[in-house]
């Protein structure tokens, strides 16, 4: 008979109905592509899952925490509903004042989103409100947007910077980005359980005062911005578009940020075919995101240099655009991501449920697949797989509690929030 395992543990989820582990590796109990458990429980200790299986079958002996006594076991009764890994929204650009509504309807009677970025609105609307706030209002937006993607399920977030365009404004930004991940020290203490991961986008439009000087803005990105920000920052990214920054000035910045040790993302091909998919494939980024038009071959690239293909259907959707053919990056052999680009322009959404939705409805994607994409491709394209995006022993324990008791009601039952809760020990 083999001894009952003893784990040591201050958190258990009992009674999970299903529990979807999205695990990339086999795991007993475990059934499908998606590693599903049912009737499960999971045992937690210091924030990191020790133990998954069912619940009451052969599950190991529980000590507490020697730390907190004999009855410092927190049980949790999940009352038989789903529980997958808490999404991970690797693309978003949540920190900015104003909104862009005006736009938006003027876009519907005809103007398109690249004449209003040459017309100097667009992104540079959001710059001129973004650098008018104060740090308190931009916190306080900002925590309010967080606690709306937690709501819909979602434990991590990637934010970029981009909305600043100036070495104040963007460091000010990469602060507040920061400070979200410590909320205690902000008055009144303020708990949104969310993991925030910091980008630097200076190189997200040529602001107006060096509009007939790009190449000094492009110097004060790669000479100040970016040694200033190494620590603030995880990732650096770069609009490589026609109506942003020339390849060969995403090349230059983004040389220089991996260079100075960030790791590199970029907005690749959305609006044209421009070159980005293939610079992120040559400097081995960690995602390349829209590829709206991206060639066959820039994806052969992407995947010989293991970028993840980040798709964003909540552009499409804003800007009633072909959405991306999830399934030929899928045919490619990429690790797609999906995830909300969360921003006032493009697609002014918080909700991840509804990315699933438009990527099982209008891309071809399975609920599988966009299971995936969701949760342990977006912790790929953050280079955090390691540590969060599916439910295995070894992970943090970063979960989305549903209020359904069959995952298959996720992209179903529409239109409504089908999480009830997230549940993350740190
Ligand atoms: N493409 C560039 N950046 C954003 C849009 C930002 C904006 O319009 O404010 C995007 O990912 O779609
Ligand atoms: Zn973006």
């Amino acid at each position: 008979m083999t001894p009952a395992l003893k784990i040591v543990a201050d958190t258990v989820i009992r009674n999970i109905g299903q529990l979807v582990t999205v695990a990339q590796q086999p795991i007993e109990d475990a059934s499908g592509p998606l590693q599903i458990i049912e009737h499960a429980a999971v045992a937690v200790h210091n924030g990191t899952i020790v133990w998954i299986g069912r619940d009451d079958i052969h599950g190991p002996e529980l000590l507490p925490d020697p730390a907190t006594g004999p009855d410092g076991i927190t049980i949790i009764d999940a009352q038989g509903v789903v529980v997958t890994p808490g999404f991970v929204d690797s693309h978003t650009h949540l920190v900015f004042a104003g909104d862009r509504a005006e736009e938006f309807h003027q876009r519907r009677a005809g103007i398109s989103y690249g004449e209003l970025l040459a017309q100097g609105r667009g992104i540079l609307t959001t710059m001129k409100a973004t650098r008018e706030a104060d740090q308190e209002q931009l916190i306080s937006l900002a925590l309010q947007r967080l606690r709306a993607m937690s709501d819909y399920g979602t434990t991590t977030v990637e934010i970029k910077t981009g909305y600043g365009l100036d070495l104040e404004t963007e460091e000010r930004c990469l602060q507040i980005i920061n400070k979200l991940n410590a909320l205690e020290e902000i008055t009144p203490p303020e708990y949104v359980e969310v993991r925030v991961v910091p980008t630097f986008l200076g190189a997200h439009s040529i602001p107006p005062e060096y509009r007939d000087r790009r190449s000094e803005y492009v110097k004060l990105v790669v000479e100040k911005m970016l040694p200033s920000f190494v620590g603030l920052a995880r990732f650096c990214d770069v609009f490589c578009e026609r109506e942003a920054f020339t390849l060969e000035e995403s090349h230059l910045i983004l040389e220089r940020a991996k260079e100075l040790g960030y790791l590199l993302k970029v907005h690749a091909d959305q609006l044209s075919p421009s070159g980005g998919a293939r610079l992120a494939a040559e400097l081995g980024a960690t995602s390349a995101d829209h590829l709206d038009y991206a060639s066959d071959s820039d994806l052969d690239a992407m995947r010989e240099a293991g970028v993840v293909a980040t798709l964003l259907p909540g552009c499409s959707y804003t800007l009633r655009t072909p959405y991306p053919a999830a399934r030929r990056f899928l045919d490619h052999g990429l690790h797609v991501a999906l995830a909300t680009d969360f921003n006032p322009g493009t697609s002014y959404c918080e909700n991840m449920q509804m990315m699933l939705g438009l990527a099982m409805s209008s891309m071809g994607m399975s609920l599988e697949e966009a299971l995936t994409a969701a949760t342990i491709n977006g912790a790929r394209a953050l280079a955090l797989d390691d540590q969060i995006g599916s439910i295995e022993v070894g992970k943090r324990c970063e979960l989305a509690l549903w209020s359904i008791q069959n995952y298959h009601e996720i992209g179903y039952h529409f239109g409504t929030d089908l999480v009830n809760s997230i549940l993350v020990r740190r």
